[in-house]
């Protein structure tokens, strides 16, 4: 039989955890079931949670000190059979961690799903091979730009911002998150004039930039304003996943009239992973939920820029997205957030060919505007990818020398 099998970090103060792994796997499944008569013992048994290991970690004395009391910490993993829900992810989170995530310190840290389970979710639609496919772009990280600025500016403002980070050799282009729909840049106007502005520049430079267009609103309508933004043109779109839920995500990636990459934004996601104590950790909340649900590109803070994750945290996030122990297509990585071209090094150096490169104040901060931005991020990928050291190249490449006489280089240790 099927199951999905997760692991718990506890903080306990009654200090036996293999009683409170046995009280979770019942408490989440069949509840008291051995008061019950052998027969309906035995009927329930095929539903009750296994705990499959209790492994008890070293304590956090410092923290004990601060809250002024002992606790045991462990990892719990338990087993919860297929029997007992549907196969979606609402269904799997309200299963192994719904009521259990209000019950004290205890934090979701991994998800497994057996290879059926597996199978009934679609995974992104294109992945890192359909979107190197796209761009007909095989051997480098991805360069990708975030508009900024355009609260309150209209459709030349966007328009010129567009040209010039494409100008520049970005390979996508994403609104920020913050952008909904509004009167000056509609949602439907932005994609037609992205489309327009974006020939315009590979007719020039030759090479392709994708524009992932934020797609927002109530819950209800996303699918048909997907579906349109489709017919109109739109080659990807951004979606704020943890605002609306992974499930959410999935419909839109399982939708055959909307066949346009997927890039998920991790806003929200500190509320939910941030805490050492509880929540759900961010390999399973940015990883793998949103592989599962069909993230094409997956958004999250780099351990470097200003609003750092903790480095192994982040190395998890893109494990999760890229493994090959899910058989799914894997999601690009796209650590984010403070990022400039000094960064690119310690950035390849982590997450390697298969990543993308993400700025928006480290773009259009550069002093020779987003185009010169954008030529500095390209020339920093190039240099990493041939092991050649950032100042040395930049001794050649004018628009990558000025940005690091700006932000600075950072080497790889
Ligand atoms: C927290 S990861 C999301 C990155 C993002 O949306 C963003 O706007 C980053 O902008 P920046 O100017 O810091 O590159
Ligand atoms: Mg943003």
């Amino acid at each position: 039989m099927g199951k999905v099998t997760a692991t718990y970090l506890v903080h306990d103060k009654k200090g036996n955890l293999d009683k409170k792994a046995e009280g979770i796997a019942l408490g989440l499944t069949v509840g008291s079931w051995t008061d019950l008569p052998l027969l309906e013992q035995e009927q329930l048994r095929k539903h009750k949670g296994v705990v499959e290991s209790v492994v008890e970690l070293e304590r956090d004395d410092e923290a004990d000190r601060f809250l002024g009391n002992q606790r045991t910490r462990g990892l719990l993993k338990i087993s919860y059979p297929s029997a007992n829900f549907s196969n979606d992810i609402p269904a799997i989170l309200t299963t192994v961690f719904g009521k259990l995530s209000l019950d004290g310190e205890i934090k979701l840290i991994d998800l497994e799903f057996d290879k059926q389970l597996e199978s009934s979710f679609p995974g992104p639609k294109y992945g890192i091979s359909g979107i190197r496919e796209i761009l007909g772009v095989h051997n480098r990280p991805l360069v990708m730009s975030i508009f900024k600025g355009v609260l309150g500016k209209d459709l030349s403002f966007f328009k010129q911002q567009l040209y010039e980070q494409s100008l520049g050799g970005v390979d996508l282009v994403k609104d920020d998150e913050i952008l909904f729909d509004n009167p000056l840049t509609p949602f439907e106007d932005r994609i037609k004039a992205a489309k327009e502005v974006l020939q315009q520049a590979e007719d020039r430079t030759g090479e392709k930039t994708l524009y992932a267009v934020n797609l927002t609103g109530r819950t209800s309508d996303l699918r048909d304003k997907a579906r349109r933004a489709a017919d109109l043109g739109a080659n990807a779109l951004l979606f704020n996943v943890l605002s609306y839920g992974p499930d959410v995500l999935q419909e839109l990636a399982e939708d055959k009239e909307i066949p346009l990459p997927i890039m998920a934004h991790p806003a929200l996601s500190g509320a939910i992973g941030s805490s050492s104590l509880y929540g759900i950790g961010y390999s399973v909340l940015l990883g793998k939920l949103l592989r599962y649900a069909g993230a094409d590109l997956v958004l999250f803070p780099s351990p470097y820029g200003s609003v750092a994750l903790d480095r192994d945290e982040t190395l998890n996030i893109a494990e999760a997205l890229t493994t090959e122990n899910i058989a799914l297509k894997k999601s690009f990585p796209v650590p984010s957030a403070g990022i400039h071209p000094g960064l690119t090094p310690v950035l390849f150096n982590d997450f390697g060919l298969d990543s993308v490169i993400n700025a928006g104040g480290g773009i259009h901060g550069h002093p020779d505007g987003a185009a010169g931005g954008a030529r500095a991020f390209r020339q920093a990928v190039d240099a990493a990818v041939i092991g050649e050291d950032l100042e040395n190249y930049a001794e050649k490449h004018p628009e990558l020398q000025k940005a690091l006489e700006l932000w600075g280089g950072v080497p790889v240790t």
